[in-house]
């Protein structure tokens, strides 16, 4: 099995990916690098800032490198938070005053307006140079209220209407079978056979 290094400092992302990559391989993280310094984040898409920080780590690591970058892109806010999700209350990176901050948003805006998706790319870098990026999506809308207490980031407001619930009240698996990173990583994978990496 190959080895990958998780290029996240987010403790909920890697807990989904490790889940989603058992059995495909080994996997590390930047636990296991603790001085890894942060890397800035100063690409405009998705795919972009996960590409900076899928090469930072194949380089420091020596590993290939697997990163992800995600966020929640709401229609009433012509795609905000986008790539500035985990910082959108703040430097900080607080789940929570994010939420706050949303829903504060769209106070005025009513339900059939609250369309929303999140977005996950995914960038795999080989040391030897090879990269694979990919994307999924997780429609939804945003709730009201937050609720439930699984999963992390804006999974309390991300209401999913098929199952009439959020995707904080959905178990992992759950979560997993319609998530924008299950997504993505379904199509890493495939990548991964196809290519023989
Ligand atoms: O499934 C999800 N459920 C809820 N929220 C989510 C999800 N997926 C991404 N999100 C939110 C969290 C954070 O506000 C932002 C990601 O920001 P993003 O820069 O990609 O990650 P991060 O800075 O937390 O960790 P790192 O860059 O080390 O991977 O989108
Ligand atoms: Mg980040």
């Amino acid at each position: 099995m190959k080895n990958i290094v998780l290029a996240t400092k987010n403790e909920g992302k890697r807990m989904e990916l490790e889940t989603l990559l058992a059995g495909a391989a080994t996997v590390y993280s930047l636990r296991d690098y603790p001085q890894c310094p942060e890397i800035e984040e100063t690409g405009e898409t998705f795919v972009a800032n996960a590409r900076i920080k899928a090469e930072y780590v194949a380089e420091y690591t020596g590993f290939p490198a697997l990163a992800d970058d995600s966020g929640l892109a709401v229609d009433a806010l012509d795609g905000a938070p986008g790539v500035y999700s985990a910082r959108f209350a703040g430097e900080d990176k607080d789940d929570e005053k994010n939420n706050e901050k949303l829903l504060r948003s769209l106070e005025k805006v009513p339900r059939e307006e609250r369309t929303a998706r999140f977005i996950c790319a995914l960038v795999y870098k080989d040391p030897n140079g090879d990269s694979i990026e990919v994307e999924g999506t997780c429609e939804g809308e945003i709730a009201s209220e937050p609720r439930g207490t699984n999963g992390f980031g804006y999974d309390p407001l991300m209401y999913i209407p098929a199952l009439q619930k959020t995707l904080a009240e959905l178990s992992s698996e759950e979560k997993n079978r319609i998530s924008h990173r299950s997504k993505a990583l379904q199509k890493m994978k495939a990548e991964w056979e196809a290519s023989g990496v």
